[in-house]
């Protein structure tokens, strides 16, 4: 078995992992991920009892239980950036033996859960909605880095999704579905469509404010897509690489969208605040 070098492993002094700080018993096998550090307590909060609090830099983890479920929560700041460094350091602490620095023979396969904010950008999804994210839509590069593979229904979506931005230089998509079990549980009878992960929060998102936009009319040649029964419904920054990097790492997920804007009209919530509190909820019921 390969050992792993220390430059490419990095295991702090006191054995944690090097950004999240966590060591392997730290974490449970559910894990609950959040863009903002501050909705960690938010979450934790409903927790019956917490045993850890750790935290270094965006990066911060409660664990505990909610009755008998084991759970944990952990920030991953904005963007697939943080997500490449989120994923790898959670899979490494249950599949990777610190000790001997391999590979373990048996691997675990995490059920993650991400809740996060975001804007809607079909006319009938207003704000407040919670929207389940069906598949992963990633406009940024994550994963032009990993060998990855889509499967039959994923390729076929992804070619038309393909052709229909085919005449937007700069975008060079990949697709990846939502884990069955959790949509068909934790996203059960809400609404559900594509989510686009976006590298950038303005004009990645067809936001203009003073630099000027190159893609004119982007929101219209994003809602304007469908195949079937499938449309894209939502716009944010991570669900894309978390979907692509859990099913590389053999982890389930799923990403459950608190809708604070609606792009179309041209609405942002004055109380986004209860909204992700609606998701969180949601999401611990179905959990627990
Ligand atoms: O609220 P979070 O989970 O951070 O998610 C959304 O909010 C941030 C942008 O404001 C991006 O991270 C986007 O994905
Ligand atoms: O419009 C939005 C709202 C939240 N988060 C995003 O990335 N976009």
């Amino acid at each position: 078995m390969q050992k792993l070098s220390e430059a490419d492993l990095i295991i702090n002094p006191d054995g944690s992992i090097y950004h999240l700080n966590l060591l392997p018993e730290d974490i449970a096998d559910t894990v609950i991920t959040v863009g903002d550090l501050d909705r960690v307590p938010e979450i934790s909060k409903h927790f019956d009892s917490i045993e850890l609090k750790k935290g270094k830099r965006e990066f911060v983890t409660h664990t505990g239980y909610l009755g008998k479920k084991r759970i944990t929560v952990i920030s991953t700041g904005i963007g697939t950036d943080n997500i490449d460094i989120v994923f790898n350091e959670l899979d490494a602490l249950v599949n990777i033996d610190f000790v001997t620095r391999t590979v373990k023979e048996e691997l675990k396969s995490l059920d993650i859960i991400r809740i996060g904010t975001s804007g809607a950008i079909q006319p009938d999804i207003p704000m407040g909605t919670i929207l389940a994210s069906s598949y992963g839509l990633g406009f940024d590069a994550l994963m032009n880095y990993y060998i990855h593979q889509a499967s039959g229904e994923e390729h076929s979506l992804l070619e038309s999704i393909k052709t229909h931005f085919s005449h937007i230089r700069s975008i060079h998509p990949y697709l990846t579905a939502a884990n069955d079990t959790l949509l068909n549980t934790i996203g059960k009878d809400i609404v559900q469509g594509i989510t686009i992960t976006a590298p950038g929060f303005y004009a990645p998102q067809g936001r203009q404010v003073r630099a000027k936009n190159a893609v004119p009319d982007f929101i219209s040649q994003l809602n304007s897509f469908a195949q079937g029964k499938h449309r894209i419904t939502n716009l944010e920054m991570e669900t894309a690489g978390i979907y692509a990097l859990a099913k590389t790492l053999g982890h389930k997920a799923l990403s459950v969208n608190a809708i604070l804007a609606s792009r179309v009209k041209f609405e942002f919530s004055s109380q986004p605040e209860k909204i992700v509190e609606k998701a969180i909820k949601t999401v611990l019921e179905r959990l627990a």
